[in-house]
């Protein structure tokens, strides 16, 4: 590990954690989340080691209905940590400064939403966001700073890149886990097969997976939008729109040319769904072959059966499995068949295996599905595409230099 964690950090200190609580919010309440768990671990850990764990995080962006105060997440929280969880709502003013230094040894603080802040969102490169108002301030009242935020660890925002400058930086238990599973596609070597599931909406994510690692995965098994844009591609009619999507027709003319140059020089490693299924006139789940689909009137939803017993066997016979991204439309159960046929399989085998982005691992749970069955289940959506790509993620960068 290339940088400091909670093991080199001395106990009985005034901490301050970067957590990331973002959720979805539904009539104006917070919905609780596979991050709070996460992140619940290492506030525990902090507070029974008697520090006092001050918290911040963010919840959605200015403008945005889901931007929204943490107070419910401060509750939400607390029965995650099962301690106590006190909020203030302010940051790094006056009320937040008596908040923080009314806490005793143990006791545990949620900040309001760092994105009521200013200085928090403009993206700018660390020693500016040291510099801030708000980093100063609020650094003046700790000892020691935790991210644990992997997920938002692609934002250069003062709350994730600035205080690292100003006071000694530690990784916390999210920040370790998170990095060592989704950096092992690029720093590990497997003695087998290594697969690859990538689905979901966006054909720039699968794109941007194949050519980042043409050379570490053997076989990409492709499903969702971005693997009907691939059998367009190959000359099928498929990818069409249902009523209220608009996921093709934009993708295609931005992607059509790329998506054929790989299919053509890496057609060996891409295996495309070869059925898919629909919604019939009854409203019940149909399936048909794609070499059967005859023009492009229907919208597809999910790959079909086939195409899973293939996938199933390709998961059994890998030593590594990766997924980014869903197959099918598996929020609606009747579309699940795909993406849940695949986590099954790899639930089933002891390949070691990591699934990611923010939709596809809420699968795993809404199917009943045990994540001790998967190696890693990330809470990250973007940092996750970023790590597998191989980009740079501004606030492990700045933990790294820092513990150099
Ligand atoms: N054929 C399809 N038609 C409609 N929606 C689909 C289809 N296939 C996949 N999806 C949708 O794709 C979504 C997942 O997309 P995507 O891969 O963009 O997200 P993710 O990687 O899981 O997470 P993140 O949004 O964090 O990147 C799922 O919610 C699923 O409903
Ligand atoms: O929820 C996320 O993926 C992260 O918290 C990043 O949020 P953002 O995309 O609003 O910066």
């Amino acid at each position: 590990m290339s940088f400091n964690t909670l093991d080199d950090l001395e106990p009985g200190q005034r901490v301050l954690v970067r957590l990331d609580l973002n959720s979805p919010v539904e009539d104006g309440t917070v919905q609780d989340n596979r991050r709070f768990e996460r992140h619940a671990e290492t506030v525990r850990e902090l507070a029974e080691r008697g520090d006092r764990v001050v918290c911040m995080a963010h919840q959605g962006r200015p403008g945005d209905d889901d931007f929204v105060s943490l107070r419910q997440h401060a509750d939400i929280l607390a029965e995650h940590v099962g301690r106590d969880v006190r909020f203030v709502p302010d940051t790094y003013g006056p009320e937040a400064v008596e908040a923080i230094d009314g806490l005793d040894d143990g006791e545990i603080l949620l900040l309001e939403n760092v994105r009521m802040c200013e200085d928090e969102l403009p993206e700018a490169p660390p020693e500016e966001k040291a510099e801030t108002e708000f980093v100063r301030t609020l650094a003046a009242e700790f000892d020691a700073y935790v991210n644990d935020a992997y997920s938002a660890a692609h934002r250069k925002h003062a709350s994730l890149v600035g205080f690292p400058l100003v006071l000694p930086a530690y990784a916390g238990r999210v920040m370790e886990s998170e990095y060592e599973a989704n950096t092992a596609i690029a720093s590990r070597t497997f003695d087998g097969q290594v697969t690859m599931v990538v689905g979901g909406t966006k054909a720039t994510d699968v794109i941007g997976v194949m050519n980042a690692l043409d050379e570490k995965v053997d076989r990409f098994l492709l499903g969702g939008i971005a693997g009907e844009l691939f059998l367009r591609a190959a000359g099928y009619p498929v990818g069409e729109d249902v009523e209220g999507m608009d996921l093709f027709d934009e993708q295609w003319e931005q992607n059509a040319d790329t998506i054929r140059a790989l299919l053509e020089e890496r057609g060996d490693q891409i295996t495309l769904a070869k059925d898919l299924a629909y919604e019939d006139a009854e409203g019940e789940r149909a399936e048909v072959l794609v070499e059967d689909v005859a023009e492009k009137t229907q919208g597809f939803l999910d790959v079909g059966t086939d195409t899973v017993a293939v996938y199933d066997d390709a998961i059994r016979d890998s030593e590594a499995v990766f997924v980014k991204g869903a197959l099918g439309l598996f929020e609606d159960e009747r579309f699940s068949v795909g993406t849940v046929g695949v986590l099954e399989a790899i639930a089933e085998t002891d390949c070691f295996s990591v699934v990611g982005g923010g939709d596809t691992s809420r699968a795993i749970e809404m199917y009943g599905l045990s994540e001790d069955d998967f190696s890693h289940v990330s809470i990250a959506g973007g940092a996750y595409i970023r790590a597998l790509t191989g980009d740079p993620l501004p606030a492990v960068e700045v933990l790294e230099a820092e513990a150099n």
